[in-house]
């Protein structure tokens, strides 16, 4: 069994030892024979028990992961808790499979596709499902509900698909029997791989978990799908922080991608060289697409527009980037809708993989498109759009940037993306934050939430800006 069928990532410098050499043998057994060396050995397999111990358990529990944002320098070694690590949750049999089928099923005759949607019960993973199942595409969703942030979101998001009949499997992309299963059950034409461990800041905090989702678990869903027969077209989830350090504007899909600011921005770089092997080798039809800023209605609550909602309802000061002398950091905001519209359009766009059995048959098609919205707003105009929507001030504490993985701005050249797939984002930010907070109000007043209720009863005196 492989690391990843373990759900393990790979454990660098690990090696098969070579057989010793005789004189090597002699000096081994003389060793082992003696007393000192058995007291070193247990003492040092007690040390390393621990230490292993140490390393994997979660610490911090108490607080969200999705609370770190505001940077902290100690670094923490966890594994995110999942539904199957902590419950009894399983996958197989044959009532499992009965679901997977019937979620599978195409209804739009005869150019539906079938999809597997891995993140499905995440933000952007949600409102695709939703999406391609409304057009009459079959789909099924895999996710691990990990507690990055709020499972009880993830939760509600999957009853919405289950509302209309998604089926969303329990399980992790790292699982290598469990994507053998899924593809063995149904003829996937195409993987819209959006599972990934997300947030720019969050990576200096528990950097394995970049690691795990974004390199290993990227791999173990490619060695899935060019193995597949047939296999399946790939579209997923780059991200504009490729750009890192980069300061041509606005940016290009040729522009350089090679100075990554932060270690998520490093992964999701590492993917899509990763993405020109698997390509290159088997054959695999790959769709990168560099998302910006993605906000909207059941969004993360990880996010700056969604924790500043949150904390400015509540009456908590909210914090403000600013950069080197008084420079303003501003994003290209897109509104969920819009990336919805390309990551579709790049589905129905995306060219039959050549391969078969593992074996290449051709060249095949390799693609990145930048999704952006083509309108950087500084985080203040956020701000001044939220409070106006909210009608609260908030308050407001400008600092000046952590060194923590974040860049000045971003700013999509989204040409391409308009040629190829027809892209074209329709919603600004004011649009798009009003129909944020609409949801945000909603869902917290209707969940039982103190917190916006509170928020807006505290602090409801109406904003003038
Ligand atoms: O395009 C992407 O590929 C990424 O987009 C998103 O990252 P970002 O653009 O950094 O969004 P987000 O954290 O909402 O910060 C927004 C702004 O608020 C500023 N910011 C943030 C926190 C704070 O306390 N104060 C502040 O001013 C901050 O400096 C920034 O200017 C996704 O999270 C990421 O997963 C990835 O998909």
């Amino acid at each position: 069994m492989s690391h990843m069928d373990a759900g393990v990532p790979s454990t660098p410098g690990k090696f098969k030892s070579e057989k010793p050499h005789h004189h090597h043998q002699r000096l081994l057994l003389r060793w082992q024979h003696s007393p000192l060396p058995k007291f070193l050995f247990w003492s040092l397999f007690a040390g390393a028990v621990l230490f292993s111990l140490f390393l994997i358990s979660p610490r911090s529990s108490s607080s969200s992961p999705a609370g770190h944002t505001h940077s902290s320098s100690v670094t923490e070694r966890r594994f995110l808790r999942t539904s199957s690590s902590s419950s009894s949750a399983t996958w197989g049999g044959r009532e499992w499979e009965k679901r997977v089928r019937s979620s599978a099923r195409v209804r739009r005759h005869p150019f539906g596709l079938t999809v597997l949607v891995t993140g499905a019960a995440g933000f952007v993973g949600t409102h695709v499902s939703n999406a391609l199942h409304r057009r009459g595409d079959g789909v099924v969703g895999l996710d691990n509900f990990n507690d990055y942030y709020d499972p009880s979101l993830k939760r509600a998001r999957q009853a919405l698909l289950s509302h209309s009949g998604v089926f969303l499997v329990e399980g992790d992309i790292n699982d290598g029997p469990l994507l053998r299963k899924l593809f063995d059950i149904v003829a996937f034409t195409h993987v819209l791989h959006l599972a990934a461990q997300a947030g720019v800041r969050y990576a200096m905090v528990n950097p394995g978990s970049y690691v795990h989702s974004n390199v290993a678990g990227l791999v173990s869903i490619l060695e899935a799908a060019r193995s597949a027969n047939p296999q399946p077209a790939i579209v997923w989830a780059s991200s504009s922080s490729v750009y890192g350090l980069n300061t041509q504007v606005p940016f290009s899909e040729s522009h350089r991608t090679d100075r990554p600011a932060s270690l998520y921005a490093a992964t999701k770089k590492a993917g899509e060289e990763i993405a020109h092997v698997y390509n290159h080798i088997y054959g695999l039809s790959i769709t990168g697409l560099r998302f910006f800023t993605v906000y909207g209605p059941w969004g993360r609550p990880d996010m700056a527009y969604f924790f500043f909602t949150r904390d400015i309802l509540a009456g908590k000061p909210i914090t403000i980037f600013e950069g080197p002398d008084h420079a303003t950091v501003a994003r290209d905001f897109t509104f969920i809708d819009d990336i919805v519209q390309g990551c579709i359009a790049s589905l129905d766009t995306a060219q039959k993989s050549t391969g078969s059995g593992g074996t290449k048959k051709g060249p095949a098609q390799l693609r990145v498109f930048n999704l952006g919205n083509t309108s950087p707003v500084p985080v203040v105009e956020l701000v001044s759009i939220l409070e106006r929507h909210l009608k609260v001030k908030a308050k407001k504490k400008v600092v000046k940037m952590p060194r923590n993985g974040d860049v000045l701005f971003t700013h999509a050249n989204i040409s391409l993306a308009k040629k190829e797939l027809g892209y074209r984002p329709t919603t600004n930010l004011n649009t798009g934050l009003k129909r944020f907070v609409k949801w945000y109000l909603d869902y917290y007043s209707s969940s039982g939430s103190h917190l916006a209720k509170k928020g807006r009863s505290g602090h409801g005196s109406s904003s003038s800006s």
